[in-house]
């Protein structure tokens, strides 16, 4: 069956990792995807022309979440291909492993706007169009495991994760009343680029798989079944929820 037939989904941070997994899934279950990004080409193409050849319509748009205008140009290319905005994917990160006491402040500043800036701009542009077409949507955000635990090297990312994830619970009661479903997806340690040079330490990567039930590290398309179910239909009354995907890391204590 497919979930998303018809649809107009837009994916950000889509060129690589989890986003370019979302965008790809959605096209999967019939979505035409708009995905943005901030510097990969040759990745964003290779996206689209993936997307192309499952016999659904992509494009590419450039651009810094950081600026809030790149999140309402973002939307109106879209509105330009392909008519309306169905499902918003919250999804580009960055995550500069650095210690705590000497953290400079620009890698603090540049991680508060890509994570959480970001995401509120994109999600406000996408709801401005949800509500005026006026027949509902759906936005899922990326968060992650790290709105609920610490990191000791990522004392500027996590914050911006619990942001997020709060961010779909405000957001969820502001756009209720509209059809909008806000909720985010939690995931744990997924092997992609943004963590690439922290798990080339063996010994980190093996503490980090023995830490997950599922014995494993997750890959980006285990974000992608979630990430579509909570976009589609099938989650028509889901809202204000956040889904861990993390194959059991958070509930293992001891
Ligand atoms: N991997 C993991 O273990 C986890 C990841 N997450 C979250 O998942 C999300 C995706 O990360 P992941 O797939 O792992 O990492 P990747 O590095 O593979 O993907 C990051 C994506 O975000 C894009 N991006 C980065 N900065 C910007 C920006 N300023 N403007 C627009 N796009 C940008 C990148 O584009 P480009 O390549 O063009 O720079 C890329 O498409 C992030 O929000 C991350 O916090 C959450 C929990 C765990
Ligand atoms: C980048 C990290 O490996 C990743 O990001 C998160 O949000 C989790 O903390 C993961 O470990």
């Amino acid at each position: 069956m497919k979930l998303l037939e018809g649809k107009t989904v837009l994916v950000t941070g889509a060129s690589t990792g989890i986003g370019r997994a979302a965008a790809i899934g959605a096209a999967q279950h019939g979505a035409n995807v708009a995905i943005n990004y901030a510097n990969s080409d040759g990745p964003a193409q290779s996206c689209v022309a993936a997307i192309e050849a499952l016999g659904q319509r992509a494009i590419a748009v450039k651009g810094d979440v950081a600026d809030p205008q790149t999140a309402q140009d973002f939307v109106a290319r879209a509105v330009d291909a392909f008519g309306k905005v169905d499902v918003m994917v919250s999804n580009a990160g960055i995550c500069p492993f650095h210690a705590f006491l000497d953290m400079p402040v620009d890698v603090v500043e540049r991680t508060f706007r890509v994570n959480l800036h970001g995401a509120y701009f994109m999600v406000q542009a996408a709801a401005q169009q949800m509500v005026k077409q006026g027949h509902g949507g759906s936005i899922v955000a990326v968060s992650s495991i790290s709105a609920l635990v610490g990191g000791e090297y990522q004392t500027h990312y996590t914050p911006t994760k619990a942001g997020v994830h709060s961010l779909m619970q405000s957001t969820a009661i502001a756009l209720g009343k509209h059809n909008i479903r806000c909720n985010s997806v939690l995931p744990g340690t997924i092997l992609t680029e943004i963590n690439k040079d922290d798990l080339a330490d063996d010994e980190k990567r093996r503490y980090m798989e023995q830490r997950t039930p599922l014995g494993r590290l997750g890959a980006p398309e285990d974000l992608a079944g979630p990430i579509v179910f909570l976009a589609s239909d099938m989650a028509a009354y889901v809202t204000g929820a956040a889904l861990l995907v993390d194959g059991g890391m958070y509930v293992n204590l001891q």
